[in-house]
Parts: C-alpha cells; sequence; structure tokens
C-alpha cells in the first residue's frame, strides 16, 4: 500500500536521498535503519508531506503523492510521531488541547467520547486529560503524542526515533503499545530508529540506508540471525553489538 519508486530529494545542493524504492504491504510493519545522515528521516518527512521538492513516485494505496503539504483527506490517512515528545506537545495546551485540535481542524462531531476512547486506547488515566504536557512523565507525554496522531484514524503511522528520547524501562511500554495498536487498528508503519532491538521487536522488514541508497531490503529474521546480505548492514549489526556488548 506504500509504494515508493526512485525517490530522489535534494537539499540545496546536498543530495540526500537517491532512488530509493520501496513496496511496504498494507498493515506491514517496516524500518530504515542506517547511520546518521543516511537520509532515513528525510524519506518519512517526503511521506509525511513535509518537504517541497522531491522527485519520484509515491503512492499510498491508490492515491499518488505530490510533493509539498498534503491534502486534507491524505492528511487524516497518514500520521507522525516524533523522537522528543515534549519538543511536538505544546508546552500551554492541555493533553485534551492536544487531541482536540485534529478533530476540529477536521471537522469530526462526538468530541468527548473520542478523546476519551482514544485516552483508554493508549493508556493513559482518564485524570490526566486537562494537565499540562510538563506535568506528565516521558512515556505518559509519548502516549499523548500516539494518541494525537491516532486521533483522525490514519491508516499509515510514520514513527521518527519513537522510544529514543525516552528512559529503557518507558521504551518497552511503548514499543508493547505500538505494538498492540498496530495489531488492534491494522496499522502500517514505517518507522525510522537507529536502535536494532527496536526493529526485530516491532518490524516485520527493514531496509538498510546508506548515503541515501538502500543498500538492502531485510527480512527480521535476517536481523535476529545477524544474516544481513550487505557489508554494511552486517557492519551495522556488528557496530550495535559492539555498544551493547560495553553497556554491559
Ligand atoms: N532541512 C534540511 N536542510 C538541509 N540539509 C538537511 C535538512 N535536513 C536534513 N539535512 C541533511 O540531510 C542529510 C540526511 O538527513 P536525515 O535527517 O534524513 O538523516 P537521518 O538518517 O534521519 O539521520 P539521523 O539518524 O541523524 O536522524 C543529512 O546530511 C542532514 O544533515
Amino acid at each position: 500500500m506504500i509504494r515508493i519508486d526512485k525517490l530522489n530529494v535534494h537539499y540545496g545542493s546536498a543530495h540526500v536521498v537517491r532512488d530509493v524504492s520501496l513496496d511496504i504491504a498494507t498493515g506491514e510493519s517496516f524500518a530504515l535503519v542506517g547511520e546518521s545522515g543516511s537520509g532515513k528521516s528525510t524519506v518519512l518527512k517526503a511521506l509525511a508531506g513535509q518537504i517541497r521538492d522531491w522527485s519520484g513516485t509515491v503512492d499510498l494505496g491508490d492515491v499518488r503523492l505530490s510533493p509539498g503539504k498534503h491534502p486534507r483527506e491524505l492528511i487524516r490517512r497518514v500520521q507522525m510521531v516524533f523522537q522528543d515528545p515534549y519538543g511536538s506537545l505544546h508546552p500551554r495546551r492541555t493533553v485534551d488541547d492536544h487531541l482536540d485540535e485534529p478533530l476540529q481542524i477536521h471537522g469530526l462531531g462526538d468530541r468527548d467520547q473520542r478523546i476519551l476512547s482514544m485516552l483508554d486506547a493508549v493508556g493513559l488515566a482518564r485524570k490526566f486529560r486537562f494537565r499540562l504536557p510538563h506535568q506528565l512523565s516521558g512515556g505518559q507525554r509519548q502516549r499523548v503524542a500516539i494518541a494525537r496522531a491516532l486521533m483522525l484514524e490514519p491508516d499509515i503511522l510514520l514513527l521518527d526515533e519513537p522510544t529514543s528520547a525516552l528512559d529503557v524501562s518507558v521504551q518497552a511500554e511503548i514499543l508493547n503499545l505500538l505494538k498492540g495498536l498496530r495489531a488492534e487498528r491494522g496499522l502500517t508503519f514505517l518507522l525510522v530508529t537507529h536502535d536494532l532491538p527496536v526493529v526485530s521487536f516491532l518490524c516485520d522488514r527493514l531496509a538498510v540506508l546508506k548515503a541515501g541508497q538502500i543498500q538492502e531490503i531485510a527480512g527480521v529474521e535476517q536481523l535476529r540471525h545477524r544474516n544481513l546480505g550487505s557489508a554494511y548492514g552486517r557492519e551495522l549489526v556488528a557496530a550495535a553489538e559492539g555498544v551493547a556488548a560495553e553497556q554491559a
């Protein structure tokens, strides 16, 4: 349902995404991995309508994207969750304000009921409804960001390092939440991360990016068995294992 063919993005003279082609099935969870600066977030931003200029074709189901801001109907279908929930929430707006805003913009009714059932869905007690972001923990804030992304009942969630700003103990809770929401709602995930265990836990397949180019597309079983096909993919796995050993 996400079909990307020869996506290219330039920032000025820098060519940061090069001929990226991907087919992601409805309901699939797909990861983009690669070193910092390899273009992962840029691919997400193009799909989220946050980049004015790109070339190639991107189809979401039967809708072909054009560069730049998405029309209203596409915004409903594709939502993004960012790494830093604190930065992505407005400090003077309550949880209720954040969840209500997309409903207001898109003219959806049953607001009270939609907000309460979304709080339940993301595991946030109803007493938090009128709190401000600074009155919440990091994990609770990320639950709010996920709730806000789901308010319009999208079918695609673009996740940019959704757990890397959180404490390790909280990361697992948010990953479990995302896994459950995907299963319940039939969501398609496109996830950017540095964290290979997150890919193993949450994803079905991954693409390895280096300098804006896909080095390989692999099944998550290959990652789990340290059996990636490209030299660069194997380097990433070895580097991640080195870091894990240092931290142990
Ligand atoms: N708005 C921008 N203007 C100019 N260059 C940019 C812009 N955003 C990103 N870049 C550059 O584009 C390249 C790809 O960035 P991108 O954020 O997509 O990489 P990434 O793989 O997601 O990295 P990270 O893991 O650090 O988030 C980098 O060299 C980055 O410096």
